[in-house]
């Protein structure tokens, strides 16, 4: 049946979740670790597959370890066998046609469902299995499980409602010109990444809330906050088939649904180096394909604060220490690279900087107090404590912090190593890890170091300037003004909002088409011009043809 569209509704007003502080005595305290109790007696969970609305359990297990007590895990889960990834591509491609033909007010309602349930019913429940599966405090967890999510949902509603209000401006007499934004023709293969519950939702849920289908192998080490997520989208009211959750081995995945001739689109978030291959991976199947594939993907950073002499230096040590150890450094946004002017260096932020920083607390998220929880796995351990080692074998000298203890969970304690070598390995290659290097300029050589700073690193993601002076914070936007593709001035280089700062980088950072803007939407849609005559012609020759 048809379903008549009789009004052209307006979606609500939308605003970002509002956040809850988890102060001791506070009721959503009290709710998150009675949940967290719950949880932890009752893992570890079991993950399904989910293809056209049913579980599948193919019997091939992978567990998702618990990086604060890694003898336990959080969940088991069945990894998408070769059968299992063609049912989920074929099952989607053939829920294609209703999902895309659903007025776009039903689509938009779903949605507007799944923020009411990610911020309410199960805020905690989600919050609980990031803290616990991906090592995020309380904190952590609210702006990335609970705010972050919601707000991409709503917020993706109401750019969808503006894109689609793009119509052309003029209409010759007579006549009516419409665009209509179509959905990709074929289906849309989402690979995300462990540090965001909330990027797992989008990479999804943007495409599919433009009519998309959607093929989503989440990360392993973010499977069950993942399979939450997938479980509120199907109970918000989107349709069996239309969002295939197929956690699974990652290149076995990815490369049986990149290897489709109806892939239609990547969207991408992880590591640049994961990224590159895949995008030559689709170059090289691109005669397969019936439709040029549409490829996005926000990948690492190197991100930087530079701080002036005229920064206030409190300020700009509290951003520091928030920028570079929140979430353990494992924000693609983190502070890794910090350069200081000599005169603010020795006038107090180094002292205040190494004094709060050692005032950190490290260990279980559990446990509120903990500034710090764990990184995410072994090989993440492994790679930070060697990039440390390696610092230190080029001459870096450990300011504070430096070791590690991977005997129960992995932590490592925040690390600031000062470098005279600018372009030491700690200065270019993303770790993501809670390790800043931190390179002290003269004051005069403040131009020569955004030219440095600009040319360091392969990436472009974030980058914050710290200065009273006008005239420095307007010199140092021109000289990096492509050195990142989210700048902050006297505020840390994290925590982009969804509605307030559209987030993504260039360079190696990724193809920057800005998650929580109008613009992600316009990667997943491909328009069409209508043009309607209402009038008919009389004769086929031009006035200038007649006598
Ligand atoms: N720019 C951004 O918006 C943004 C946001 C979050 C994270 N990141 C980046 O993500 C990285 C951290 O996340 P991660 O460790 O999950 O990244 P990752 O590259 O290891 O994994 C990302 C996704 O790719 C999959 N994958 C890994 N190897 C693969 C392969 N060979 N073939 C196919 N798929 C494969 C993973 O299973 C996962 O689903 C960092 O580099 C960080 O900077 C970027
Ligand atoms: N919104 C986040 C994105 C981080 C990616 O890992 C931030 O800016 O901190």
């Amino acid at each position: 049946m048809t379903t008549p569209q009789l009004a052209s509704f307006k979606v609500p007003v939308v605003d970002n979740e509002p956040m809850m502080n988890y102060a001791v005595g506070s009721p959503e305290r009290r709710n998150l670790e009675a949940t967290l109790r719950q949880m932890e007696q009752e893992l570890p969970f079991e993950v399904p597959c989910v293809v056209n609305g049913k579980e599948i359990k193919t019997g091939r297990l992978a567990k998702q370890v618990m990086p604060s007590d890694h003898a336990r895990h959080l969940c088991t889960y069945h990894e998408a066998d070769e059968a299992t990834v063609a049912d989920a591509i074929e099952g989607a491609l053939a829920a294609k046609g209703e999902w895309e033909a659903l007025p776009w007010n039903d689509r938009a309602a779903i949605f507007l469902r799944a923020a009411e349930l990610v911020g309410g019913k199960y805020r905690y429940r989600l919050m609980a299995a990031t803290m616990l599966g991906q090592g995020k405090n309380a904190w952590q967890a609210e702006i990335d499980a609970a705010a972050e999510l919601s707000d991409f949902f709503r917020f993706g509603v109401k750019y969808v409602e503006e894109l689609y209000a793009q119509q052309p401006p003029k209409n010759a007499p007579g006549s009516w010109n419409r665009v209509e934004y179509r959905a990709l023709e074929g289906f849309v293969l989402a690979v995300s990444p462990f540090n965001f519950t909330a990027i797992g939702g989008n990479l999804p849920g943007a495409p599919a809330l433009v009519g998309n289908v959607v093929v989503w192998k989440p990360s392993p080490a973010a499977t069950y906050s993942n399979y939450l997520v997938y479980q509120i989208l199907a109970e918000a009211g989107v349709p069996p088939g239309v969002i295939q959750f197929v956690p699974g081995p990652p290149p076995e995945v990815v490369a049986q649904a990149i290897g489709h001739p109806n892939f239609a689109a990547l969207h991408f978030t992880g590591s640049t180096f994961v990224f590159k291959k895949l995008w030559k991976d689709i170059a090289a199947n691109l005669d397969k394909y019936k439709t040029y594939p549409r490829i996005v993907g926000e990948t690492g950073g190197k991100n930087f604060h530079i701080i002036h002499k005229s920064a206030e230096i409190r300020n700009a040590v509290l951003q520091t220490v928030r920028g570079g150890f929140e979430y353990q450094g494992q924000k693609c946004s983190a502070l890794s690279r910090l350069y200081v002017s000599s005169s603010t260096w020795n006038g107090g932020f180094k002292d205040q900087f190494l004094t709060e920083t050692a005032k950190i607390k490290v260990g279980p998220v559990q446990d509120f107090t903990h500034f710090m929880g764990p990184v995410i796995g072994r090989p993440a351990y492994d790679r930070i404590m060697g990039y440390i080692e390696k610092a230190k074998a080029a001459g870096g000298e450990i300011l504070v912090g430096g070791s590690g203890d991977d005997s129960k969970g992995f932590f490592i304690q925040p690390t600031v190593i000062l470098t005279k070598d600018p372009r030491s390995v700690t200065m270019t290659e993303e770790i993501f890890g809670p390790v800043i290097t931190v390179y002290i300029y003269d004051d005069t050589d403040f131009e020569k170091t955004l030219e440095l700073i600009d040319n360091t690193s392969a990436y472009a993601l974030t980058g914050s300037i710290f200065a009273t002076d006008r005239k420095a914070l307007l010199t140092a936007t021109n000289k990096l003004r492509n050195a990142a593709g989210n700048v902050y001035y006297n505020e840390k280089c994290t925590g982009a909002v969804v509605g307030q700062q559209p987030f993504g980088g260039a360079r190696a950072s990724g193809t920057n088409d800005k998650a929580g803007s109008i613009n992600i939407f316009t990667r997943f849609v491909s328009a069409r011009s209508i043009k309607e005559n209402f009038v008919g012609l009389e004769d086929f020759r031009y006035p200038s043809n007649m006598i």
